[in-house]
Formats: structure tokens, C-alpha cells, sequence
């Protein structure tokens, strides 16, 4: 489970803003994050990460307290338990389909099973026929799903995606979607998804508008 508690957040310098007084996500019980641009979407994901650290309050994945980890701990417990989708992908453009999809995974232990796991989801998420290209030459919609299977290669326990359908047709949304949402439930992971959709709405159990935290 993802807990945060009495949370209180500003931005160095800035007016901006947010509070959150208890907000749980279940696994099996994905979240979706709304509201409009600026609004704070991005920052609460930060927040729920370990990416940002709150003024006040506490933030939980199980039974991990991100306040209570040294930077490096942090670190390790994203590559490990954490499947972040960025806002702008965060991909190495430099590098290949395979080799952004199978990095973080290679500072885990050995799992034989990770590269048959990643040719998987590139063949459902349809970038397969791309392996061997430099994700600096894929169009936007390849690069976001090269971005959501490096997020579930290596089995998060938590997965993060901040508007993973931004890019891609409404087939392909779907696509996405239902690669993510099937994720959440067959591995019993926790799944919070910031998204602008209002069609994605009925597919998830909570949803959390980000204007009702900014003014507390
Ligand atoms: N590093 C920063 N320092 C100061 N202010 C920031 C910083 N990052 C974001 N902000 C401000 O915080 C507010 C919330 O930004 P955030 O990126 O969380 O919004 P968002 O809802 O994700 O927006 P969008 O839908 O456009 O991506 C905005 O007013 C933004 O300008």
C-alpha cells in the first residue's frame, strides 16, 4: 500500500503549494490523478516517489518510509520497487530500444527471466520491430511506449505514470492502458496514473483531483 500523511509541499521561492491530509492507494485499487496543467499533478507523483521530499508529513510504499532512507537507499528502493513513467519519458536517446528498456533492471540481481520478460511487453506494446534502433530516432508514441516497458520490466511492486497515453492513438491508449491496469492486478501492485482523460475515468477506483489539495 502507498500512504501519505499530513502532508504539506512548496516549492522553494515559489507560491505554489499542495497538502494532502491522508491518501491511501491499495494495490488492486489504481488511482488516477486530475486536474488541470500546473495544477500539481507531477509534483504530488514527485512526492509519492521519494523524488521530492515533503515539508511535513510522510510518505509510504509497504512498509518503506522515504524519510527514514539516506539518498542511495532511495535510489536503490526506486530501481528496485518503483516503475516510473516521466512526463517526458527520461530516456537515454543515445542508447537502443533494448538498452533502455533492460538498464535499470541491470543493477538488480541476476533474474534470467528479464530479457524474455522485456521482448513481452515491446511485442504487446508494438515497439518490437524498433529493438535495435537509437530511441532518439522513434517518434514520440514509440518513445513513450519504450518508456512504459522499461516502468514494468523488472515487476515494481509500485508503478508511477505520469500521462503514459499523451502521445498515442486512442487504439493504442488502450493498448497501454490495459497493459497497465492488467499489471496492477494480476501482480497485486499499487498503480497511480496522472492523466488529462476523462474517458480513462471508469477505469479506476479512486481518483484524486489535485484542486482540491492546493487549497488547504
Ligand atoms: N522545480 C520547481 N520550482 C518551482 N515551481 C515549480 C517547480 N516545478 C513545478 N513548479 C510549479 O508548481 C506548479 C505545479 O506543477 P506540476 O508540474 O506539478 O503541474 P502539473 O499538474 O503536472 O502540470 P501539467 O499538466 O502542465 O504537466 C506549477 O505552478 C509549476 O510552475
Amino acid at each position: 500500500m502507498l500512504a501519505l500523511r499530513d502532508i504539506q509541499f512548496r516549492y522553494p521561492a515559489s507560491d505554489f503549494q499542495l497538502a494532502v491530509k491522508h491518501l491511501e492507494v491499495r494495490a488492486g485499487e489504481p488511482l488516477a490523478i486530475l486536474g488541470p496543467s500546473g495544477g500539481g499533478k507531477t509534483t504530488i507523483l514527485r512526492l509519492m516517489t521519494g523524488l521530492l521530499s515533503p515539508d511535513h508529513g510522510s510518505v509510504s510504499c509497504g512498509d518503506t518510509q522515504f524519510s527514514q532512507l539516506t539518498a542511495t537507499e532511495r535510489r536503490r528502493f526506486r530501481l528496485e520497487k518503483i516503475g516510473l513513467v516521466f512526463q517526458d519519458f527520461a530516456l537515454l536517446d543515445y542508447l537502443t530500444v533494448e538498452e533502455n528498456i533492460l538498464l535499470p533492471s541491470q543493477f538488480q540481481p541476476d533474474d534470467p527471466t528479464l530479457r524474455e520478460r522485456a521482448n513481452g511487453l515491446a511485442e504487446q506494446l508494438e515497439i518490437a520491430p524498433h529493438w535495435h534502433r537509437l530511441t532518439g530516432r522513434l517518434s514520440q508514441g514509440e518513445r513513450q511506449r519504450v518508456a512504459i516497458a522499461r516502468a514494468l520490466v523488472h515487476r515494481p511492486a509500485f508503478v508511477f505514470a505520469d500521462e503514459p497515453t499523451a502521445s498515442l492513438d486512442v487504439r493504442r491508449r488502450g493498448v497501454v492502458m490495459d497493459l497497465l491496469l492488467n499489471y496492477a492486478r494480476e501482480q497485486q501492485a499499487c498503480l497511480v496514473v496522472v492523466t488529462h482523460d476523462p474517458e480513462l475515468m471508469p477505469l479506476f477506483a479512486q481518483q484524486l483531483r489535485v484542486e482540491d489539495l492546493t487549497a488547504a
